[in-house]
Order: C-alpha cells, then structure tokens, then sequence
C-alpha cells in the first residue's frame, strides 16, 4: 500500500456534492498534510469562491476546508494523484474530454456520480473508460447527502475498483471518522446501485405525493429492492453489494424524503406541482434502465411505470392502476 500516496486529491466539479467530497478529502488528509483542488468550470464562480470561503450557492453556510483550493484551472486539477469526478452523469464524458489532454497515465479517476449515460447505456466507468483511456477507473457511491458529510455528520459509503489493493488504498485516503469508506472490486454492483436507486426515489416520491399511504410506500421499496437485485444479477452485481450501502442503504436514505432531489421531484409529480430547477438524476437515467432492463429480459415495472409517466406515455393514476393489476405472482 505504501505505492499510493494520494497527497493531491482533485474533484472535477464544484456542486454540492464536490464541495462536500473535497472537505471531506481534506479533513481526512489532514494529517499527513494533503491538499484538494476543487475545479469547476466557471472561472468567475471558482474566484467567487476561493474569495468567500464557501459555496453559497450549493452549500451555503458550510465553510470551505483550509486545505481546498477552489479553482477553475484545469491544469491543477490534472497534477493531482487521484480525481473525483462529480459532474452529473450525463456530463461526465463532455469533463472527461476537458481533463483527456492534461492526465497523466494510471491516473485513478473515481465517478462519483449516480447515473447511466443515455444513447450509449455506458456506466460511468464505462465512460472514463472511454474517455480518459489513460487513466484507472473507480467508483464511490452510498447513502450520502451532501449537506450531511459536508457537516461532517457520521456517513458510511463503498469505494470500489478492479483492483482491490487500489480500491483499498484509495478508501484509507480518503476516509476519516465522520466518512467511513468500504472497499470492494464490485465496480458494476456499485454503480448500478447508485444509478438505480434514483429512478425508485422518484417512484417514493410521486407515492408521498399521491397521498398513498404508508403501507404502499413500504410495499415500494420492498418490490423496488427485488427489481434492484433483479437488474443487478442481469449486469453483474453480486448479491452483497446490492444488500450493501451502496444498492439497500440508498435505496433507503433517497425513498425516505424530500431532503433527496430525486424524491423531492417525485413529490411535486405526485402532487401536481412544479418540479423545480435541482438535479434529479433519476429522471435521466429511467429510460436507458429500462432499455437495459428489456435488453436482457428483466422485469423492472416500478422503474419502466416512471419512465411512462416522465415520458407523458401514461397519467399518474394509470401507471398506480397498471402496478396493482399486475398478474398475481410468487414473491
Ligand atoms: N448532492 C448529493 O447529496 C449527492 C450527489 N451525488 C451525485 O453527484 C453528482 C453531482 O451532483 P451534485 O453535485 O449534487 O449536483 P449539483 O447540481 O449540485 O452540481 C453539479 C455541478 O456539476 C457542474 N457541471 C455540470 N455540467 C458540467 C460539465 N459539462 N462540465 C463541468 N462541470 C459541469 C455544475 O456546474 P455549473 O454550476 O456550472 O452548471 C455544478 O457545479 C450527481 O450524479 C449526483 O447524483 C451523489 C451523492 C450525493
Ligand atoms: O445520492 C444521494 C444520496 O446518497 C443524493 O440523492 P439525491 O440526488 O436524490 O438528492
């Protein structure tokens, strides 16, 4: 382990959930002296920040971590000994093109985004795979809110990479007492977790705001977990890691309420109301679920009953109606 130094850590991306990750890669380095470069893509913004200590926008109140720098330059971003990448899914390729002429190889770059690329169905893996070909793919998912690991509350997440000396060594840099990191070579299982998850929090969503009950929003995440674990076996997941923090443990924490974007947005579907401007991923990554779940034969009918509605292919009510009539089966 001691090949690893992980003194620089870089997160490409200055939304909340980077600046989160950067305090909390910056309070767990503290010993040893680390650094973290926050970059993000609008250099005025970035200034803003370094001058104001803080990400009013994203994370007003949270003060920024000595150790992080906040930066629009890529280049300091790219002299770093591991990246997070914590853009939104659908943009992690366009960042990754950013960072593809400055990274060194064997650069270990973890997504920390939630999602599936749409048109390619790639994971985000996949896609750094892809789009930084120099560099080693990894992933960190789990139940996490921003606003809570930023306020260093206690919070328990997976770091996953093929290799495991490398997943191990990348979770010892970055954990801390208030960020407890696992490791596991699961990649897939990790991802698919993250991504999945979001598409059933909106499901919560529209059941809390529907006004259904308490019963039918258990029985939701009961069935939404079998789909879960039914998606996951057909892509590779092991068991384990969809009974883990990153596939159970966020199902739990974004089905739970509105603190989660992605419920939050269900909520206001379910109740008729505006669904407001903050990033729900869920709705991204519904139809290219769905596709995958077709492409190999797995019934995933709470994720393709949001995908219809986001879609306008079928009303709220029909999609209720058409869940319950389903054909009686064994569980
Ligand atoms: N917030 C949370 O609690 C958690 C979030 N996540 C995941 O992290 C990812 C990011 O979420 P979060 O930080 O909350 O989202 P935010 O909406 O808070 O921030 C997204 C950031 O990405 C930037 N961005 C968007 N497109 C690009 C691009 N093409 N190139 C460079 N930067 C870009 C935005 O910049 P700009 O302001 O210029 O648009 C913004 O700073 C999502 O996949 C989410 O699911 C995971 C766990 C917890
Ligand atoms: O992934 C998250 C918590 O683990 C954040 O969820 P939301 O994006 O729904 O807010």
């Amino acid at each position: 382990m001691t090949a690893f130094s992980f003194q620089r850590i870089g997160v490409m991306g200055a939304g909340a959930w980077g600046t989160a990750l950067a305090n909390a890669a910056a309070r767990a380095g503290r010993q040893r002296g680390a650094s973290v470069a926050l970059w993000g893509r609008d250099a005025a913004a970035m200034a803003r920040m370094a001058e104001a200590r803080e990400n009013a926008a994203d994370l007003p109140g949270i003060a920024l971590d000595a150790a992080v720098t906040p930066t629009g330059d890529l280049a300091a971003l790219a002299a770093a000994d591991a990246i997070l990448l914590v853009v939104p899914a659908q943009a992690c390729r366009e960042a990754l093109g950013r960072l593809a002429p400055l990274a060194r190889a064997g650069l270990p770059v973890i997504s920390c985004a939630k999602g599936i690329e749409r048109g390619s169905r790639a994971f985000m893996t996949e896609v750094i795979a892809d789009a930084l070909p120099q560099a080693v793919p990894a992933v960190l998912s789990g139940p996490s809110f921003a606003s809570d690991v930023a306020a260093g509350l206690p919070t328990a997440v997976t770091l996953a990479a093929h290799d495991g000396t490398l997943a191990e060594a990348l979770a010892a840099a970055l954990g801390s007492t208030t960020l407890r990191l696992y490791h596991s070579t699961d990649v897939r299982g990790v991802e698919i977790g993250g991504a999945a998850k979001n598409v059933l929090a909106i499901a919560a969503g529209i059941v809390a705001g529907r006004r259904l009950g308490a019963s039918a929003a258990a029985a939701l995440v009961a069935r939404g977990f079998a789909e879960l674990m039914r998606f996951g076996r057909a892509y590779g997941a092991k068991a384990e890691t969809i009974t883990g923090l990153s596939g159970l443990g966020d199902l739990i924490l974004t089905t739970s309420g509105p603190q989660s974007r992605n419920f939050a947005f269900g909520r206001a579907l379910g109740a008729g109301e505006a669904t407001g401007g903050k990033l729900a991923e869920g709705a991204f990554t519904a139809s290219v679920l769905v596709e995958m779940a077709q492409a190999r034969s797995v019934d995933v009918p709470i994720s393709t009953a949001v995908d219809a509605v986001l879609a306008g292919r079928l009303s709220i009510d029909g999609a209720i109606e058409a869940l319950m009539a389903r054909p009686q089966r064994a569980e």
